[in-house]
Parts: C-alpha cells; sequence; structure tokens
C-alpha cells in the first residue's frame, strides 16, 4: 500500500538518523527525542528503546536500516496486542458513540453510517444529545450524508434514554440492522452527567445488548486524553475507541499510548472533515505510515 504523508509521521524526526551510516549514541538521543515529541510517553519510549538496543546487540548490527525495521516490527506488535474488530452481528447491533464536548462524535456518527451503508447494512441514528436543538439538526445533516435515518426527540430536554430506546425499538421495528446513539458531550469529570450514560446504557439493555460503546478521543489533545478515557471507561463500559482529529495532530504515538494504558482498543481513526475520512484500525498500514 502506499505510504501517504501524515502530519503524525515520524519520517521527518527520524531522517536524520537513518541517512546516518551507522548507529551511534546520537542515533539513540534521536529516537528518543522523536519518540517522547510523537507523545508516546516516557514509558512506551522507555521500552521501546531498550527493546531495540537488545536487538540490536542481540545481531550485532550498526546498520540503521536494521533499526528502522526493528523499529517497525516492535511498533506494530504493540499495536496489534488489541482486537480492533468491531462486533457487530447482533441485530440491531446497537453502538452508543461517546465522549467529551466537540471532540468530534457528531462527524464521527456521519462517517461511520456511511461506512457502514457502503457495506450494505441498513443504519438508524438516535439523536439523544437532546440538551441543544442544533445538535439534533447537525446529526440530521450528517445522518442524510451518511444515508442512514434518524430518529429524533418528539419534544425539547426528552430524556436522552428515552430516545437511545425509541431509537432501538424503531430499528427493531423497521428491521435496520445497525442502530448508532449519539450521545450529549460532557466533560468526565461530571459525575451527573456519567451517570446518566449509566441510565442510558441501562434503558438500551432492557430491549438488547450493547454491541459497541464507542469513545471518541481527540488526537490533538494528546495524553490528556488518557484521563478523559479512563473515566467513560468506568461509567460507560467503552468496548473501543476512536481517534478522531489524527489529520491536524502531531501525535501519533499517543494513539499507542491511550490503548496501552487503557486496555481498550482502537476500532476506528478519523482523519479529516469530510464523509469519507473515516478508517477502521489497521496496525500494519499505521505503522508503515507512522515509520515510513
Ligand atoms: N480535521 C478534522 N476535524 C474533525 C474530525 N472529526 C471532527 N472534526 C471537527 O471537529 C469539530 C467538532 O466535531 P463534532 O462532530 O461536532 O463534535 P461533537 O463531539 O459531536 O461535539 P458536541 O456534540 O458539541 O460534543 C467539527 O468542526 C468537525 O468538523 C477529523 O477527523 N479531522
Amino acid at each position: 500500500m502506499a505510504e501517504r504523508s501524515t502530519p503524525w509521521s515520524l519520517g521527518g524526526a527520524l531522517r536524520g538518523m537513518f541517512a546516518k551510516k551507522t548507529i551511534d549514541d546520537d542515533t539513540w538521543e534521536d529516537l528518543e527525542d522523536a519518540l517522547i515529541s510523537a507523545d508516546f510517553g516516557p514509558d512506551i519510549t522507555d521500552s521501546v528503546i531498550s527493546q531495540l538496543r537488545a536487538n540490536v546487540d542481540k545481531y550485532k548490527t550498526t546498520d540503521p536500516a536494521d533499526l528502522k525495521r526493528m523499529l517497525r516490527e516492535s511498533l506494530e506488535e504493540r499495536f496489534a496486542a488489541y482486537d480492533p474488530t468491531l462486533t457487530l452481528s447482533a441485530r440491531p447491533a446497537v453502538v452508543l458513540v461517546v465522549g467529551v464536548n466537540g471532540v468530534g462524535k457528531t462527524t464521527t456518527i456521519g462517517k461511520f453510517a456511511r461506512f457502514l451503508v457502503g457495506h450494505g447494512r441498513t443504519v438508524v441514528v438516535g439523536a439523544a444529545d437532546t440538551f441543544r436543538a442544533a445538535a439534533v439538526e447537525q446529526l440530521a445533516t450528517w445522518a442524510e450524508r451518511g444515508g442512514a435515518q434518524i430518529v429524533r426527540p418528539q419534544m425539547e430536554r426528552q430524556d436522552p434514554a428515552s430516545v437511545a430506546f425509541q431509537t432501538v425499538e424503531f430499528a427493531t421495528r423497521e428491521g435496520i440492522e445497525i442502530c448508532i446513539i449519539d450521545t450529549a458531550g460532557r466533560l468526565q469529570t461530571k459525575s451527573g452527567l456519567m451517570d446518566e450514560l449509566g441510565k442510558i446504557r441501562r434503558v438500551i439493555e432492557k430491549q438488547t445488548e450493547i454491541a459497541e460503546v464507542l469513545l471518541v478521543l481527540d488526537a490533538t489533545t494528546g495524553q490528556n486524553g488518557v484521563a478523559q478515557a479512563e473515566a467513560f471507561i468506568q461509567h460507560a463500559g467503552v468496548t473501543g475507541l476512536v481517534i478522531s482529529k489524527l489529520d491536524g495532530s502531531a501525535k501519533g504515538g499517543f494513539v499507542l499510548a491511550v490503548q496501552e494504558r487503557t486496555g481498550i482498543p482502537i476500532k476506528l481513526v478519523g482523519q479529516g472533515e469530510g464523509i469519507n475520512d473515516l478508517t477502521g484500525f489497521t496496525p500494519h498500514v499505521f505503522v508503515a505510515n507512522l515509520v515510513g
């Protein structure tokens, strides 16, 4: 697959290092700087470098090209330790989308609907973000672009859990395969709003199991996203992460840091504001783009 130029590629940071003839002390320092600036965090950086140093000793190589290959393999193995497969076999398969304000939930839902419709699935989205009337309209626009139907609140400020319930009911009645529920953005520190997610879950589970709870994290926030993730994991039973806005971020390493810290797989990646700018997460492709 052709490599894409990405803002989060380590290519630039590593170029000088891999242009040298042999591995020397500067090589290790440059590699450490590159990993830290990409937001892998100190723990992953130390562990990757120790592993690479051990491999370089073991294979007695001094060739930077070998080191690059080992870096690629080491990162790929770490990324691939988690299963990025979406579990959407239930009918209807209910997907709850959660996250803090403005991370890209609504946009992600539109793109995800398009992705699923492109694979021949039928989709309905539920507007359980009932705090802002504009949020419902925004979701409706994205649902239309994505080729999905929408269930709207029947009155202002309707209980979000009841909109979620009605969406699942609609999907069951109409035989729609996948049901994606939008929720209002909320700060992870607001316990009342976090409890509301629990209520939405319980109400949906009266009808069917929830197939996926996807937490959207904005790549530009970097490691701060980990704190957000932990609170949502505790309250919402997150089963997968969506990394949005990777196109505007130099923090490719955050993607691994958040996955290792939370133990939850990344399942989707958003790289742009267009309807087609969402893909599944493929460690091999991601690392090829990251390391070059
Ligand atoms: N560049 C870029 N922008 C994105 C991406 N995903 C979302 N955005 C932008 O991020 C902004 C917020 O997106 P929304 O989808 O409205 O976010 P939200 O989480 O639903 O927001 P609230 O409902 O207010 O919590 C919009 O301007 C989107 O166009 C992405 O992958 N790349």
